[in-house]
């Protein structure tokens, strides 16, 4: 393989190679066989990027010699897909197993035995290098005793099992990640293609390469492309992993599934369509799966504390028994791999039946975070509001007509995914106004509203305090209409041109249907206080509190109070949920205990979030908490089940009524049970709560 150092440390090297997207599958198993030599600890491939990051122990092994094995790694010979593989080797094994009890001559036996142990001696061996005593260490133990003491029957059951249960792993992972990419999918409606100096908006599927895009903050890219125009801060997160926003300018190159956080950007289209969108699967995945949780690292840490005990256990059977199978048999019950094997499981089936049910859980760790949460912090518009805000009127003042307003604001409107955008552009649409692009320079300011220059005249659309304090617009002529706009609950939102109010825009917005019976659900599931957090006024905002009998809100929030405030409720020993759905909700979303985005939430929302929500409402919230608080249940009922069954194992073993054949046989048996409880589903059949 052909590759350049990128960075190296000692003991850390990353290199690059050509990206081949086709490879994918072989690049993972390549990873696999990599870390498989002794003395690499890990390796991470990035099949996008072609990146390489190798994690070695550099006492054992030299940087030259890691450089060695990688200019020598065939990538062209790994299958493509190593399941199928362990299937049929699986079947192998049990074959083997099955002619050597019955039909061999006995002097092969020991011979094949010892080729089998093999793998796992090395295992063990390799874990006794690095200084740690760890469940491999167990293993290999285990057969070395049975080997030593000529009980060949005993050490092939021994691996055939381990090799089972190393199967069993595979194969249920790799079952749920096949589920799991039938349910993940992009969806791209329309995109704005700049011709002619001209923006037309045309359906993603008729995009083609060589086509300009334009990309508005708070959009995801959704191909892959060269930057043609423009400056931008791009939050490549979904593509490195690092939360960091890298600026991009004309000449670099963008990657679909990436999101604009600041700035606009003209982007010639490379690659489209399921060409970026299979790798954009395929990383989501990788993602939630590195993504080790909080749990899954304690289940692994738990197991190998457990083994010194296993060898004192051992060593005293043999003290007091005298008898080397008795003591491999306490050798061979190992405690925790019940534990480390059920533990992803229940995450990755939650994972899968969360999907079926509109919840993304973006791996355990957000599971685990939302059992925990006892504070539920909401956003309004959108999120307990209706989705579809509605416009229930326009007002014109200063000589202009409700027609002109409702153009003006759906023109600049309509590159925008906030929902009172959605809403206007939704009825000018429906009053048959048209608008062309008549303007240039779109300026999208957070929480404020648009700024352009239209018709070569300074145009602002927003809210109150946009209009009125920054932009110092007089604002008196709407002064009665207001009034009567608050006194039937509606939002507002003024236009005005070179300074002058042109006109209002009445929002009507009322609160979901099902949010006063989802609060109340909140409420069972234990969680204790409520707030809502949004960017609108405080009158609607006081409204929508007392509707919904909520502990609290605040009105006028900017982004950044928002993210504030949740530190401050942290700080207070709060465990905080954030539920939102626009681009303002994003600092407060990653400030939280944990992120929750709705859908049809903006990009970064969405991307920014831990877990999203892939249904018009908020009954999927309740879901998510259920599952999560049911998954750790089922983690705890597991592990204690292992440790008291696998203790019986033991006593019986000490006692004398356990061979090393039957409480192998009997511990895999429980670590299978576990494993297949593990994979039940947590919520009953019928759909909903
Ligand atoms: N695209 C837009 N067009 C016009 N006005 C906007 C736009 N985006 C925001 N605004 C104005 O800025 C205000 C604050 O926006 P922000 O997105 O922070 O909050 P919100 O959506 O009203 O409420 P919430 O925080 O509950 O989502 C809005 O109430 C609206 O008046
Ligand atoms: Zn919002």
């Amino acid at each position: 393989m052909e590759f350049s150092v990128v960075h190296s440390l000692p003991g850390r090297i990353r290199c690059r190679t050509n990206p081949d997207r086709l490879r994918v599958y072989r690049y993972q198993t390549a990873a696999h066989a990599l870390s498989e030599i002794p003395g690499i600890r890990s390796a991470e491939i990035n099949p996008r990027t072609g990146s390489f990051l190798l994690y070695y122990d550099d006492t054992l092994l030299p940087e030259g010699a890691v450089k060695t094995i990688l200019e020598n790694l065939p990538l062209d010979r790994f299958p493509r897909n190593d399941a199928k593989e362990n299937e049929h080797s699986l079947g192998w094994s049990y074959i083997g197993y099955l002619l050597y009890r019955f039909l061999q001559p006995a002097w092969l036996r020991p011979f094949l035995t010892v080729i089998g142990a093999v793998p796992f001696l090395i295992a063990g061996v390799k874990s006794l290098i690095r200084g740690k005593l760890t469940v491999d260490v167990l293993d290999a133990s285990a057969i070395t005793v049975s080997l030593a003491q000529k009980n060949y029957s005993s050490a092939s059951t021994l691996t055939l099992l381990l090799k089972t249960g190393e199967y069993l792993e595979r194969w249920a992972k790799q079952r749920s990640r096949e589920n799991l990419v039938s349910g993940i999918s992009l969806n791209v409606g329309q995109v704005w293609v700049r011709k002619d100096g001209e923006d037309i908006q045309i359906p993603y599927s008729q995009l083609k390469p060589g086509d300009r895009i334009v990309l508005r903050a708070g959009t995801v890219i959704p191909v892959d492309g060269e930057v043609h125009e423009g400056d931008a801060l791009v939050n490549e997160s979904s593509m490195t992993g690092e939360p960091l926003a890298a600026a991009r300018s004309a000449g670099d190159s963008v990657h679909a599934g990436t999101v604009i956080a600041e700035g606009e950007l003209i982007v010639r289209v490379l690659r489209m369509g399921e060409d970026t969108r299979y790798q954009r699967i395929v990383q989501l995945i990788h993602e939630s799966e590195a993504a080790k949780s909080k749990t899954e690292a304690r289940a692994n840490e738990i197991a190998d504390k457990v083994v010194p005990f296993s060898f004192i256990a051992a060593g005293l059977t043999y003290l007091l028994t005298r008898s080397p199978m008795k003591a491999a048999s306490v050798l061979s019950v190992d405690y925790s791999c019940a534990i480390k094997l059920s533990t992803p499981l229940v995450f990755l089936a939650a994972m899968r039946e969360g999907l079926a049910n509109g919840v993304f859980f973006k791996g355990g760790a957000p599971m685990e975070t939302l059992a925990e949460v006892d504070t539920i912090v909401f956003d309004k518009t959108g999120t307990l509001s209706r989705a579809v805000p509605e416009v229930a009127g326009v007002v014109p003042f200063n000589g202009y007509s409700q027609r002109e307003v409702l153009k003006i604001a759906a023109c600049l409107e309509e590159h925008f995914p906030h929902p009172v955008a959605k809403a206007v552009v939704r009825r000018a649409l429906e009053e048959k106004v048209e608008h062309k692009e008549e303007h240039t320079n779109v300026k999208y300011i957070v929480a404020h509203g648009i700024a352009t220059e239209y018709k070569g005249r300074h145009t602002v659309i927003g809210s109150r305090h946009f209009v009125y304090e920054d932009e110092a617009v007089d604002i008196s002529a709407a002064a009665e209409e207001e009034e009567k706009a608050a006194a039937r609950g509606f939002s507002v939102l003024y236009l005005a041109r070179e300074n002058v109010l042109a006109g209002i825009i009445l929002i009507h917005d009322p609160v979901r249907e099902e949010a006063a019976e989802v609060i109340a659900m909140l409420r069972q599931t234990g969680i204790q206080r409520i707030y809502m957090l949004t960017g609108d006024n405080r009158r609607t905002a006081a409204r929508v509190s007392e509707e919904l009998g909520l502990d609290g809100f605040l009105g006028e929030v900017l982004p950044n109070e928002k993210a504030e405030i949740i530190r401050n409720l942290k700080n207070r020993g709060c465990s905080v949920a954030v539920v939102g759905d626009g681009m303002n909700d994003s600092p407060a979303m990653s400030a939280a205990d944990v992120g929750i985005a709705m859908k049809d939430g903006a990009d970064l929302a969405q991307d920014v979030a831990d877990i999203t929500l892939k249904d018009p409402s908020l009954y999927p919230l309740v879901i998510a908490r259920l599952m999560a608080q049911r998954s750790m249940k089922r983690i705890r009922t597991n592990t204690v089940s292992a440790i008291a069954i696998n203790s019986a194992l033991i006593i019986m073993g000490i006692a004398g009524n356990g061979t090393t054949d039957r409480s192998v046989w009997l511990h895999n048996l429980t670590t299978l049970g576990i494993s297949m409880n593990s994979m039940r589903p947590l919520l009953p059949e019928s759909k909903g709560p």
